[in-house]
């Protein structure tokens, strides 16, 4: 049985007035892992932002474990963000502090945990993403996909039930991109977490995604909804095609 783990309801925001996403409607099942895919200026961050509850929205909102986070004050806030963990796009590790520490400060934060307690939480977190030697290292001591891999580590602190990923793979070479697909495919099957990713990365989508939306300008809201597969083979509409026919690099390789 499905179970939905997030929902956007006829979500409809934007800037000063100007509307960027209208009446943006879609639900995540338990277990998927869920792009959010689109050209540049089309909302992606937008809706990302709007679903862990950083914007309020014109109108519309968003569930998380069935909960409205849109129209959470603090008190519901600081209680929903037990659910899930963000990896921003730089990864937003703290740069005086080491992984250990980095890692811990949520867990300070929303728990009254003893510090060993802590600490054994952390080493296990980092041993799920390959960096349970690297914990006393500090931020700049890392390669770029290391820090990912602690960002990572460090939104999986509190045991959440979603991961929200923005791009993932900016700034990555191909192989350390393909090293972190792989990456979040095991922890989907290891860990059974809802994994969702804003991401343009062709090569990427077709290896990780089991569903996508495609979010567009022109209508301000998803264009198509469905798996890679699907939506290459069949869509009619031409954006979609235009996007999931690219050469992808790998091919071009
Ligand atoms: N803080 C802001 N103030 C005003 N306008 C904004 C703000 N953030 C985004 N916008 C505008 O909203 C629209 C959607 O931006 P958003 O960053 O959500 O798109 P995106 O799909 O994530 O783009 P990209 O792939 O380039 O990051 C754009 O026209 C952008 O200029």
């Amino acid at each position: 049985m499905s179970e939905t783990v997030a929902r956007v309801n006829n979500l409809t925001s934007g800037y000063f007035g100007q509307t960027v996403l209208e009446n943006v409607s879609f639900d995540v099942q338990r277990g998927e892992i869920f792009i959010i895919l689109g050209g540049s200026g089309c909302g992606k961050s937008t809706l990302l932002k709007h679903m862990i509850g950083l914007y309020k929205p014109y109108s519309g909102n968003v569930l998380i474990m069935g909960e409205d986070i849109s129209a959470a004050g603090e008190k519901d806030f600081k209680n929903l963000v037990k659910y899930f963990g963000v990896m921003y796009q730089n990864g937003a590790l703290f740069g005086s502090m080491n992984v250990l520490e980095n890692l811990r400060l949520p867990l300070e934060i929303y728990t009254d945990l003893p510090r060993e307690l802590m600490n054994e939480i952390c080493i296990s977190k980092l041993s799920l993403v390959g960096l349970e030697t690297s914990y006393n290292l500090m931020p700049s001591e890392l390669s770029g996909g290391m820090k990912k891999r602690a960002a990572i580590a460090r939104a999986m602190v509190l045991d959440p039930d979603i991961l929200f990923l923005d791009e993932p793979s900016a700034g990555l070479d191909p192989i350390t991109s393909a090293e972190l697909d792989s990456l979040i495919l095991t922890l989907s099957r290891k860990t059974g977490i809802t994994f969702i990713v804003v991401s343009h990365e062709l090569d990427s989508i077709f290896t990780i995604a089991d569903r996508v939306i495609m979010l567009d300008k022109s209508v301000k809201g998803i264009i198509a909804e469905g798996s890679p597969e699907d939506l290459k083979k069949n869509s009619e509409n031409q954006l979609v095609q235009n996007f999931f026919n690219r050469i992808s690099s790998s091919l071009k390789q």
